[in-house]
Parts: C-alpha cells; structure tokens; sequence
C-alpha cells in the first residue's frame, strides 16, 4: 500500500507510526502489530490507530522513524504487515515457564535494544520473570547480553570501585555521601544509578539538581580519572543500554523482578569495568526484601553473579523498615544530604549507613585497614574532605559547585498530616509514604515529597504533625492529601484498623 507521508515531530523513545483505521484493516494490521516502510531505507516500526488525526490514505511517522530514514522519504512510502520479531515467541517462552537458549536471550536483549519490541511485549517479559524467576544461567546470559549490546569502560588503574542499592527503602540518598567519600580516600568511583523505579526518587533523580547527569561512556571515563569519581544516570548513556529501557516499563508497574534487579545492577557494574563493589540489601516490611533469609539469598546471588562476571562482590543487609533520614523525593533527600556534608548534622539513620558502607569499600579498595573503614569514612565527613570531593564532582559534571543546601528549592504547596491520636507510632508503611510523595509529583516534581517528623517508636500526641508533604502543584498536593487521608502511612498504638460490622462487606 502506497502511503502520502505525514511527520509527526514527536519522539516516542520507539519506531512507531500512526495510520488510520480504515488503511490499517485493510493492511489486515492490528494495533501494536508491525508494519515495514519502504522508502531508499526500510524500516519496522509498531502500528497505532488514530479515526481523526490521520486521514485515509497518510501515515504519521514519529521523530524517531524520521530519523532512520534521514528525513529524506519520497512523497509517499510503501507500506506492507510485517511478522512479529522472533523475539516475540521467546517472550511466549518465558511465560509459558520454558528455559531459553542463550542465543535467544541475546536476541530477545538486541530487540530491545534496537526498540522492535513493543512496551506490551517488554511487560509481559517482565511480567512473567516477576511470576517465575529466571535460571542462574540465564540471569548470566541475561547480564552478559545487556553488557555486550552497549559501551564498555576500561580503566588503566585498579581497583576500580562501585556501589548499588537494590533500592525499595524511602529516602536512601547515601549515594551521595558514599562516592565522595569514597573518590576523597584516592579510589576511583564511576558510578550510574538509575532513576526511581519503585520508589519517588533514584539517584540520578536527584543528583539532576545538583548536576547534569547525562554523559556518555568516554565522559564518565574522563571526569572519573580527573577527579575520582562521578554519579551520571545510567540511562543517558550506552552503558547496557536495555537497562533503562527495562526500567522505563517496571516503574508504571513497580515492579523489580529478582532476575532483572540482578542483571539490571551487574551489568551496570560490569560495563564500567567495575572490580569491588559493595552492595547495599535494604531489608524489612515495606522493601523488596522482607526478611534475612531472603536478604542472604539474594546476596549469594548478587555474589555468584559477581564471581561469574570476575567482579568481587560484598553485601550489606540494612534496615530498610523505616525511610533512611526523614526526607523522601528529589530536592528534600539532596538537602539533607548537603546538610550532612556541610555541617554533619543530621539523621543517624543516613549517616551511620553511609559510613558503614563507604567505609566496606574502602576497606575493600585498600585505602583502610580491615575494621577501620567505618572510622576513616566518619572522618572524611567530619573533615569536609567529602564536601569538597562532591563539589569538585559537581564541577565537573557542569553544576554550580558554590550550591548550598539553602540553596535548593523545594515546591511552594504544603500540608501537614497529624497525628489521629496520642500514644507510639508502632507502624510506618513505607509503601504508602513512596506513594504519598509520588501523587505529590515526585520523581518529576523535584520539589515533591516527604518531610517525616515522627517516624516508628515516638511519642506522638493528637494533632502534632507527623508528616509534612510538599508538591509543586496545588492538585498534586490535594491528591496526596486525599491519599494519605484513605491511606494512613502510620499507625498509632491503640488506633482502631478497621470496624466489621457485615460479613456480606467483606
Ligand atoms: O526506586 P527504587 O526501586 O527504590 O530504587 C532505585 C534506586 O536504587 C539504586 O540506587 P543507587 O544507584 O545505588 O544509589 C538505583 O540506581 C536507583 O537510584
Ligand atoms: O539499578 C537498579 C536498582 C534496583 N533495581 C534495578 O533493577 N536496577
């Protein structure tokens, strides 16, 4: 079927085109099938309906499908079905809870990477490995196919060193801390985080505020080696690219699959050359973790993967029960941080976990002596040597390196949630909180969030705020209200849960 050419300047992170109804059934195409263009190049890119905004007889193409075809298409393309990628049956595969080849994992990552998947084939993908874990053997392949299909860092010097959280605990800004406390001690640190994914604010989320954090891998390898240490978003770059393109699809959801959490950080770690990294479990009711058993498997597998990858790999299970420090989302977490840095006032909660596991990393990087890293990393942050390494890093990733935590903007709509009664707070759902602060606008909303005054075993009395919610948009403010209202993410001793009075409402 010949097709009059339409651009639509919209990028939509895939190929796609739009086309009317009336030409997509007579194509014999489905919404999300594939149609292949052909013009001097060809191309697949995924089919959406429209009655209006394309007339019979057109086709929209999207930024991205312009682009492959370097703007330079004839008045009309030729424009026939396609098949189904072949990585469509591997993803029927792993639903049907069939183990999968090596190769296919590898075309399965390569189609998602080149974006012939479309964001309902990567659910279902994501879906069914969230049901039924992948093998150890495929969670390899998985996380050697997401190294191999992006950019690779080598560094000439060793050790070069890492740090991840599996993330799922509110507020866990250590990063922060950690690599410039780390890079101060004269170790290198190239670290990428990604953005939030269960949670209302990643690390590169709320570095952004500080920095730019998009980089490229010749970038990230340049400003470590001058100044010991970077903290960029692992999605800019073509570091294991699928990753983000993985996490773009879990966030809606929130969900982490054990498979994909595994390869998702590995292959981050890998392809920056990674050599000692530690890890950091959050563990407890409300994280991805609930208990210690599961904590120690996962670490063993965060281990096995490691030693597979030749990368020496050590755990930290922490206390995730409760949000690290008393802010969740972007610009309270990157205050309180400063602050930290700036005058080591601040939550023990952040601190004590920031020095903790800085200081296994020094430890493990040779900069102190066994049993002694705790106390050097303490001293790198009492000494401001830490504060100093985070603005020359803020330097050089192009921030204003002069940014206080005074300086920083949180949003201007706020409202504080009380306490329903006197008495101890004996539960603090972290889930809800997470959520409070997304339906503020956080991760987008920089200035969204949490500020927690009371968390779980203080006295609180009747009407005393416990909560302080900040939002840049009056409606977002009101619909975290209302949610915290319906939801309450406390529970004050003695506090009724709920009234049954009719079986038949149960
Ligand atoms: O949104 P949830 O699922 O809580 O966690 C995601 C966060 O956890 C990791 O933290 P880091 O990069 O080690 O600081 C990720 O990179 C990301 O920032
Ligand atoms: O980077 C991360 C962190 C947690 N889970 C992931 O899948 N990736």
């Amino acid at each position: 079927m010949q097709l009059k050419v339409q651009p639509i300047d919209i990028k939509v992170g895939k190929y796609k085109v739009v086309m009317n109804s009336i030409d997509a059934k007579e194509l014999g195409v489905h919404e999300g099938d594939r149609v292949r263009i052909k013009d001097h190049v060809t191309l697949t890119a995924i089919v959406d309906f429209t009655e209006d905004m394309i007339s019979s007889g057109m086709i929209g193409l999207y930024h991205e499908v312009q682009e492959q075809l370097q703007r330079e298409w004839t008045e009309t393309v030729e424009v026939e079905a396609a098949e189904r990628p072949k990585s469509s049956r591997i993803i029927r595969k792993v639903m049907d809870g069939l183990k999968l080849e090596r190769d296919e994992i590898n075309e399965l990552v390569r189609d998602i990477v080149e974006e012939n998947l479309s964001d309902i084939e990567i659910a279902a993908f994501l879906t069914a490995t969230y049901i039924k874990d992948l093998s150890e053997d495929e969670t390899e392949w998985l996380t050697k196919a997401m190294i191999d299909t992006g950019e690779r860092i080598e560094f000439s010097t060793s050790p070069i060193m890492d740090k991840h959280s599996i993330g799922g605990v509110p507020g866990n800004k250590i990063t922060l801390l950690i690599v410039p406390i780390v890079a101060a001690n004269g170790l290198l640190i190239p670290k990428t985080s990604s953005r939030a994914i269960t949670g209302a604010g990643g690390t590169a989320d709320l570095m952004e505020i500080l920095a730019p954090v998009e980089f490229s891998a010749e970038q990230i390898k340049e400003m470590t080696e001058k100044v010991g240490g970077v903290i960029v978003w692992g999605g800019a770059t073509n570091i294991a690219p699928a990753d983000d393109k993985l996490i773009k699809v879990e966030y809606p959801l929130s969900i982490d699959p054990h498979c994909q959490l595994l390869a998702s950080i590995m292959a981050k770690k890998g392809a920056v050359g990674a050599q000692k990294v530690v890890m950091d479990i959050p563990m407890g009711a409300g994280t991805k973790i609930l208990d210690v058993k599961a904590g120690r498997k996962l670490a063993r597998d965060l281990i096995s993967l490691g030693e597979r990858l030749g990368m020496d790999v050590d755990c930290a299970l922490t206390y995730g029960a409760s949000p690290i420090g008393r802010t969740v989302g972007p610009a309270l977490e990157v205050i309180e941080a400063l602050k930290v840095l700036e005058t080591m006032e601040g939550p023990n909660s952040l601190i004590e976990k920031s020095v903790i596991i800085a200081g296994m990393l020094l430890e493990m990087g040779s900069a102190a002596p066994r049993g002694q890293g705790r106390e050097l990393a303490l001293e790198t942050l009492k000494n401001g040597k830490a504060l100093a390494k985070l603005k020359e890093i803020i330097r050089i990733q192009g921030g204003n390196p002069d940014i206080t935590s005074e300086d920083i903007a949180v949003g201007q709509f706020k409202a504080d949630i009380t306490a329903p009664a006197n008495g101890y707070i004996i539960e603090f759902y972290n889930k809800r909180i997470v959520q409070t602060a997304r339906f503020a606008g956080a991760p987008n909303d920089k200035g969204a969030g949490v500020l927690i005054h009371k968390k779980r075993g203080q006295v609180v009395e009747k009407g005393q705020p416990v909560l302080t919610i900040y939002a840049e948009k009056k409606d977002k403010l009101k619909d975290a209200v209302k949610f915290c209202r319906e939801h309450p993410p406390i529970f004050v001793e003695g506090m009724l849960i709920e009234k049954v009075a009719d079986l038949k409402e149960m």
